[in-house]
């Protein structure tokens, strides 16, 4: 069955990147784009500031864009992606569930609520349980799944390769690039010759959401892990992919060789978007994940890892994820096609 899809915020830096992850996808096929009400009525080309190296589909190009209103959308759309500012995602995505709508987002809104599943397919697959008390307690036909924040969508699947180790503490100093704050999130005067060691509220998403992700669902609820996760958040001048350097503390002994292992061997799953492997490992070449080299590994869903060494508590290594891939567009079809193939569309 081919899924009628939608994208709201379909004109911003990550709106665009679905379309480019969705108009070449089997599964899914696009029916409806909506953006603000100044954009609406207009075709996108018109009015989309397209960023990426690759022309606008035409299919899109003279696509009408629509508001973001449960209204303006037709009735028939199987699932709705999200590329929402958070504060819009807060309002208008209840909305949304609330008519009916399955809806896939990438926006920070509602991430760390106890109802709505935070999922990593690879990782956390069976916290979509959650939703059935979600559509009962808040009385939705449909339904809101979250996606991470990019840093933390970088070190979890990492961080679940260990956890069969008894990850205890985990530390992580990030180096993020410059499209993580959009296009003109960073001025280039502010981050040419320069980092800047603050990304605001980066540093708490990261240690709630890592907990939340590898956290267990009893059928009813999540219960979020008990790992202590410590972040310092910083931006360089990449262009894309958030490379981390990662603390891990474990119950268990760990040898950089077991973390090798570990992460190698960890599953994949069989989803059209899914990587195999999951987690790209460097053996033999210290300096290595590295942004420009490294991000569009797995069509920029992979996440890669290297420089693995021992400390007195556990492991320290480097691992890097393509952030507007595997960090929002990409995450967010991976979760589509997980609603898709556990029935939820
Ligand atoms: N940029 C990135 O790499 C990443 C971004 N994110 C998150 O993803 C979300 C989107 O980010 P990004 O694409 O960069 O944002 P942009 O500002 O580039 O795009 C925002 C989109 O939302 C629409 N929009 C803005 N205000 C409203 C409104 N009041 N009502 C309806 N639609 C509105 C815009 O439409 P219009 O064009 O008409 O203004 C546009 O389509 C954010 O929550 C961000 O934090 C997450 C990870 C990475
Ligand atoms: N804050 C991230 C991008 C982002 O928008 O994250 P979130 O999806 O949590 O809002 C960065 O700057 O790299």
């Amino acid at each position: 069955m081919t899924v009628t899809a939608g994208i709201l915020g379909a004109t911003g830096a990550v709106g665009q990147r679905l379309i480019q992850l969705l108009e070449p996808h089997p599964d899914f096929e696009l029916a409806a784009l909506t953006a603000s009400n100044a954009s609406a009525g207009h075709p996108y080309r018109d009015v989309a500031k397209w960023r990426i190296d690759a022309p606008i589909p035409e299919s899109v190009a003279e696509t009408t864009v629509r508001r973001t209103e449960p209204d303006a959308v037709p009735d028939d759309i199987d699932l709705l992606f999200s590329s929402l500012p958070s504060s819009v995602g807060e309002r208008v995505e209840p909305a949304f569930c609330e008519a009916g709508y399955v809806v896939s987002s990438n926006s920070s809104n509602h991430r760390t609520a106890p109802d709505v599943p935070l999922t990593i397919p690879e990782v956390n697959p069976d916290h979509l349980g959650v939703l059935e008390v979600q559509q009962d307690e808040r009385g939705w036909d449909g339904a809101l799944v979250k996606n991470p924040n990019c840093s933390t969508i970088t070190m979890v699947p990492t961080l679940a390769a260990l956890d069969s180790f008894g990850l205890e503490r985990v530390t992580v100093s990030t180096l993020q690039a410059v499209s993580g704050a959009g296009y003109s999130g960073v001025s280039s005067m502010e981050i040419i010759d320069n980092a800047i060691p603050h990304i605001g509220g980066e540093e708490r998403k990261m240690e709630q959401e890592a907990c939340k992700l590898l956290g267990t669902f009893d059928g009813a609820e999540i219960d979020w892990h008990g790992v202590d996760v410590a972040a310092s958040c910083n931006r360089i001048p990449t262009l894309d992919g958030h490379l981390e350097n990662v603390w891990a503390d474990t119950r268990e002994s760990i040898t950089p060789a077991d973390a090798r292992a570990a992460m190698q061997s960890y599953s994949s799953i069989d989803l059209y978007s899914s990587p195999d492997p999951l987690i790209h490992v460097f053996d033999d070449e210290p300096d290595r994940p590295q942004p420009r080299l490294d991000r569009l590994r797995g069509d920029g869903m992979a996440v890669t890892a290297g420089g693995f060494q021992e400390t007195t508590d556990g492991v320290q290594y480097n691992c890097l994820a393509h952030n507007t891939i595997r960090g929002a567009a990409g995450a967010s079809v991976l979760n589509g096609e997980l609603l898709h193939k556990q029935g939820w569309l």
